[in-house]
């Protein structure tokens, strides 16, 4: 859902470039996360809360707003940039994904499922998303995390937080509880340690892209065999003044 309320509490960083800027301390780095999930799970109160500190629950339908934020982990300042996304439902025994959400999924460096433990339905679409992130990253190990919210609802619970947590490790997945409404730090933990994650692996990447783009080039043929020709040229004519 849309938040309704003004969002101008919080500051939109400037659109870094995805490039990692080594050595340049003017941009920090990027980290771009997506949080899907079914409607009503409390996708945009979450990522309100990481972003705020603060719980709204007025809301409108989300038409899937990207917010940012910078923040510091193991002594670096990063940039992160939240994407909410519109509910995605189940037609058919298969998602129902639009290419909005798709393009999301494509362009985060991690995503974040979140599921409503009153709502078992969104439950049931854990595997089915986490399935689809695989797929739109192929050969590439996303970071992602389970998030099983609205916990201080345990009277009208419709999944066990356990069943989260089995099938999250069986999808090896980091699992959370968390009540958005009632608890900052367990949200603020999930992303902090999901950041660490997607840190690690960019730094631990980028050497490689760096160490390929500085594989030299060969030397022109042209230019050495134009080296050779001039030496011999001078070698002949220091003989000939010699010679004379
Ligand atoms: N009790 C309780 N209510 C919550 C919690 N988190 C969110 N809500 C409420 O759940 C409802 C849906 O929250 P949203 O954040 O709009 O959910 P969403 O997943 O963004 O929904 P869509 O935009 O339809 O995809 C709102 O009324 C929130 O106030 C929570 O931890 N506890």
């Amino acid at each position: 859902m849309r938040l309704i309320q003004s969002m101008c509490t919080i500051a939109e960083y400037p659109q870094p470039s995805s490039d990692l800027s080594y050595g340049s301390s003017a941009r920090p780095r990027l980290i771009k996360i997506a949080v899907v999930g079914a409607s009503g799970v409390g996708k945009t109160a979450l990522v309100v809360r990481f972003l705020t500190k603060r719980f709204i629950g007025d809301y409108e339908r989300n038409a899937g707003n990207l917010y940012s934020r910078q923040i510091e982990i193991d002594g670096e300042m990063l940039a992160i940039q939240v994407q909410d996304t519109p509910g995605v439902q189940i037609h058919e025994h298969s998602l129902d994904c639009n290419e909005q959400l798709n393009r999301c999924i494509r362009w985060a460096d991690a995503v974040v499922i979140v599921f409503s433990i009153t709502d078992y339905k969104s439950y049931e679409l854990l595997s089915l998303l986490h399935q689809h992130v695989r797929h739109l990253h192929p050969g590439n190990r996303v970071p992602v995390v389970v998030i099983a919210n609205k916990a201080d609802l345990l009277h009208v619970k419709e999944v066990e937080p356990q069943h989260g947590l089995q099938l999250a490790n069986m999808l090896g997945c980091n699992f959370y509880e968390v009540s958005v409404s009632e608890n900052y730090n367990d949200v603020f933990n999930a992303f902090h340690i999901l950041c660490k994650e997607v840190s690690k692996q960019q730094i631990t990447s980028t050497p490689e892209k760096r160490r390929t783009s500085l594989i030299p080039r060969p030397k022109s043929p042209n230019m050495q065999d134009l080296k050779r020709r001039f030496k011999q040229a001078l070698s002949a004519k220091v003989r000939t003044v010699t010679s004379v």
